[in-house]
């Protein structure tokens, strides 16, 4: 009997529990602090061995070339330090793009994780997260998937306290599409008085007050739609509402789950138990 050497797994979305961008690097790059925390609306991503490298989607388009996908971009980093079997993959494209979700990233880090089990490259997760770097900022978060708080370009991390346990995640993406780099050129960075820590140990009914995400005030201007978004989860009773990334998603935290929540029929919604 022929063995088929498969894998199928699901790239999960993060969200950003406050996002500081303190200082521009000289890579052009800029330094944050956040806590990202990982959400449970994901794609879905099939790996067979195969006789020659083949890439398909299906699900939500994703714009550009599907040769610059970032699964295939994974698989060939991989491929220059190991001798990889050829493999088909298959991307169910489910979290919206442009939206401060993290998908793509999730995607790439998926890709490095399952090429590492199916292979029995016996690579650990700090080498994973070595690679991972190299696909973009937001990819090593996705190799150990647990809530951190990040600094530097978002790739550096440090153990957090936060605990969201019990509540009711709601995510509305209001299909406005933001790319990363133009979140980034609206921004002024500024150095905090104190670190991100100290607000995530208060209650998150606290945070409403001091858990800022700095890309809300450089984007809310352009982008009137998103505090209406955020203002109606509060009024749906969320304890915390906040934009996730560099947007264009708006989240709100809820311990009791919100009923009546009516958003236009173009956007997409996800809501779950954390
Ligand atoms: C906004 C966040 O989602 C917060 O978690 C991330 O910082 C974005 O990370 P990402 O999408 O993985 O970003 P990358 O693909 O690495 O970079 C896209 C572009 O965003 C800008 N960029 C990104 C990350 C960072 N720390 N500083 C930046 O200035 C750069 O212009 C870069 O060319
Ligand atoms: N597998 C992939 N899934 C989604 N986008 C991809 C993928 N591969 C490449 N891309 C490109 O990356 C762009 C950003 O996608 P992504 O889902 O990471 O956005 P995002 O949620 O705004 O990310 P972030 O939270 O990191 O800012 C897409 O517009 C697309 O051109």
């Amino acid at each position: 009997m022929i063995k088929t050497i498969s894998m199928l797994d699901f790239p999960n979305a993060k969200i950003n529990l406050g996002l500081l961008v303190t200082e521009k690097r000289p890579d052009g790059f800029h330094n944050l602090e956040s806590c990202f925390y990982p959400m449970g609306w994901c794609d879905a991503l099939e790996i067979v061995q195969a006789d020659e490298l083949t890439f398909t989607m299906s699900g939500l388009p994703v714009p550009g070339n599907p040769d610059s996908n970032l699964c295939l971009k994974a698989y060939k980093l991989l491929q220059q330090g190991f001798q990889l079997p050829p493999v088909h993959m298959h991307l169910h494209k489910v979290i919206p793009m442009g939206a401060g979700l993290g998908g793509g990233s999730s995607d790439a880090a998926f890709t490095l994780k399952q090429l590492n089990s199916l292979f029995e490259l016996n690579l650990t997760p700090e080498k994973l997260e070595d690679y991972a770097r190299q696909l973009g900022s937001d990819c090593a978060f996705f190799i150990r998937n647990e809530p951190v708080v990040a600094v530097e370009k978002g790739d550096v991390f440090k153990p957090t306290s936060v605990n969201l346990d019990g509540y009711t995640c709601v995510l509305v993406y209001p299909g406005i599409h933001i790319t990363t780099a133009e979140a980034y050129g609206n921004i002024v960075p500024k150095k905090p008085s104190c670190g991100i820590e100290m607000f995530l140990k208060q209650d998150v009914g606290v945070w409403k007050e001091v858990l800022k995400n700095d890309f809300e005030e450089a984007l809310f201007p352009s982008y009137p739609e998103l505090a209406g978004i955020k203002q109606q989860l509060y009024n749906a009773g969320a304890d915390y509402a906040s934009m996730t990334g560099s947007g264009s998603t708006i989240y709100g935290l809820f311990k009791k789950e919100p009923a009546n929540l009516v958003f236009p029929g173009h956007y997409l919604l996800w809501k779950g138990l954390l």
